[in-house]
């Protein structure tokens, strides 16, 4: 199960992260009205970290996008917007980062709307839909993902905490595209800066239950 820390800006903490944890993931938001927003200055520092980025954005410019990809060394970028199937089959055709879509949990999820984004994304990655876009640390209903019709794998994201470990590895049983987890403010001191220990003990409990793959 591939794990994604979100929301990380802190050298120190990065260095932690690394080194105790050893996430697949480390999310770097550049979506201005986060509170944990990166700014230039701020990614620049951080681009030489051993580990791979995930941009998190919201509505940007493809040409927003891709500076940043380059300027940062950004393995994915994660599209946390209403951007559309148009939008980002473009932006396929201009980078090799890999793309995942975002989609906002409400209620209930149109399968046939994501349809289209299927043959440029590489990951669906499902959150709780907030105004804020993201970081609400809530959960949506997983119920909604038993009828997930596609191959295409997934993370899971919302609310997680340290006690999200087994219930995650019961839903990955009755769904196996659901490849991973994004963990964010429910692991955090304050935002981006995130409590190692509470991570540790998450990826001791995937490992433990045997699924760490
Ligand atoms: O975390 C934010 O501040 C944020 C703001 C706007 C767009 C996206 C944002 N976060 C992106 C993520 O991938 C989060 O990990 C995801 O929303 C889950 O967060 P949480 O519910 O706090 O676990």
């Amino acid at each position: 199960m591939e794990m994604k820390v979100c929301g990380m800006r802190d050298p120190e903490n990065i260095r932690s992260l690394i080194s105790e944890v050893g996430p697949d993931w480390m999310g770097l938001i550049f979506y201005p009205k986060s509170p944990r927003y990166v700014s230039d200055e701020k990614a620049a520092d951080l681009k030489e970290f051993p580990v791979k980025k995930v941009g998190v954005f919201v509505n940007e410019s493809e040409a927003e996008i891709l500076r940043k990809v380059e300027q940062f060394g950004l393995t994915a970028i994660q599209l946390h917007g209403k951007e559309s199937v148009e939008f980002v089959k473009d932006l396929s055709e201009k980078t090799n980062a890999e793309l995942w879509k975002v989609i906002s949990v409400g209620s209930e999820i149109e399968w046939k709307s994501l349809e289209g984004y299927l043959p440029f994304v590489s990951k669906f990655l499902f959150d709780t839909a907030t105004a804020a876009h993201g970081g609400s640390g809530k959960r949506f209903d997983w119920k909604v993902l038993e009828t997930y019709p596609f191959d295409k794998s997934f993370l899971l994201s919302g609310g997680l905490d340290e006690e999200s470990v087994e219930e995650v590895l019961a839903l990955r049983e009755q769904i196996p595209q659901l490849k991973g987890v994004d963990l964010n403010s429910k692991f955090e001191d304050a935002p981006g800066v995130k409590n190692i220990e509470k991570l540790k003990n998450f990826k001791s409990r995937l490992i433990h239950s045997g699924t760490n793959n």
